[in-house]
């Protein structure tokens, strides 16, 4: 479980805090998305995750501990277990697919043998078995994702971290991508927070989500919670988006409501 505890942080010189005062609970094993426009703070949240941002005040807790008050060895070890997936990918180019994924499990410290067994494993789970000898430059934006998400799992995390994985895709790789990830929750039963600006991404994989504007958090919950409140921001936000989604509105709108809202 990761829990903030009324979380501000205001960078140095900013007129307003990034995030102001965030109070949230993202259960093990679920799918969170984060959703907010640019500038709202989704990153900052998520970078407080792993530490890489620090709150001014307030907590994080992972499983009940603090992790400001972490050691440098024991940051190492949770950073390990929280995969991070980028929006530009960020792979290396002088490096092979198989390289790109290796060199992760390198930094965790796993022997040669191991970690060519490894990078199968990854690979097959993330479909490209065929690609191992590629070089990134070569791929489709959607197989670079795939290549950043076989990275971030490499040490096996428990969290696995996206921001804005989608964001840089065409609509069709942004649906593979997020079925990927959905089916690696599956399997994996590793819990995946999503930071997106994009509504389809909560709407096709999240089970909660919580709604940031400027640094304030303004409504949190699961997706049947939110589609129960009939005055909700993020359930108006969800019915208003312009694409036609009938698996949506099927799921979590009666007969009659679905006649009225389409
Ligand atoms: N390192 C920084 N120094 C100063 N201000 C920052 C820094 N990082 C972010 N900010 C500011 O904090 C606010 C929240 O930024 P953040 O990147 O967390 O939002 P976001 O919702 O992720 O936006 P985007 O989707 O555009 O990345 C913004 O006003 C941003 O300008």
């Amino acid at each position: 479980m990761i829990s903030f505890q009324q979380v501000t942080k205001h960078y140095p010189g900013a007129d307003q805090p990034a995030l102001n005062n965030v109070s949230l609970e993202i259960g093990k094993g679920t799918i969170f998305g984060i959703l907010g426009r640019s500038g709202a703070g989704k990153s900052t949240l998520l970078r407080c995750i792993n530490r890489l941002e620090s709150p001014g005040s307030g907590r994080v807790l992972i499983d009940g501990q603090d992790i400001a008050a972490f050691s440098p060895a024991a940051l190492r070890q949770y950073r390990q277990q929280t995969g991070m997936v980028f929006q530009h990918f960020n792979l290396l180019h002088s490096r092979t697919v198989s390289q790109n994924i290796e060199l992760a499990l390198k930094i965790a410290g796993m022997d040669k043998v191991r970690r060519k067994q490894r990078v199968t494993e990854l690979l097959q789970l993330v479909g490209l078995e065929d690609f191992a000898g590629s070089w990134p430059a070569r791929l489709s934006g959607g197989q670079k994702q795939r290549v950043g998400i076989a990275r971030a799992l490499a040490a096996n995390p428990g969290y696995l971290l996206c921001d804005e994985a989608t964001s840089a895709l065409d609509q069709e790789t942004t649906c593979s991508v997020l079925d990927l990830l959905a089916e690696i929750h599956r399997k994996l039963n590793i819990t995946i927070v999503l930071i997106t600006h994009e509504l389809m991404v909560v709407k096709r994989i999240c089970h909660e989500v919580a709604l940031l504007e400027q640094g304030v958090l303004q409504e949190s919950g699961s997706l049947p919670q939110i589609m129960a409140r009939p005055d909700g921001k993020l359930r108006h936000l969800l019915l208003q988006d312009g694409e036609t989604d009938r698996a949506f509105r099927a799921r979590y709108l009666s007969e009659g409501e679905t006649r009225c809202v389409a």
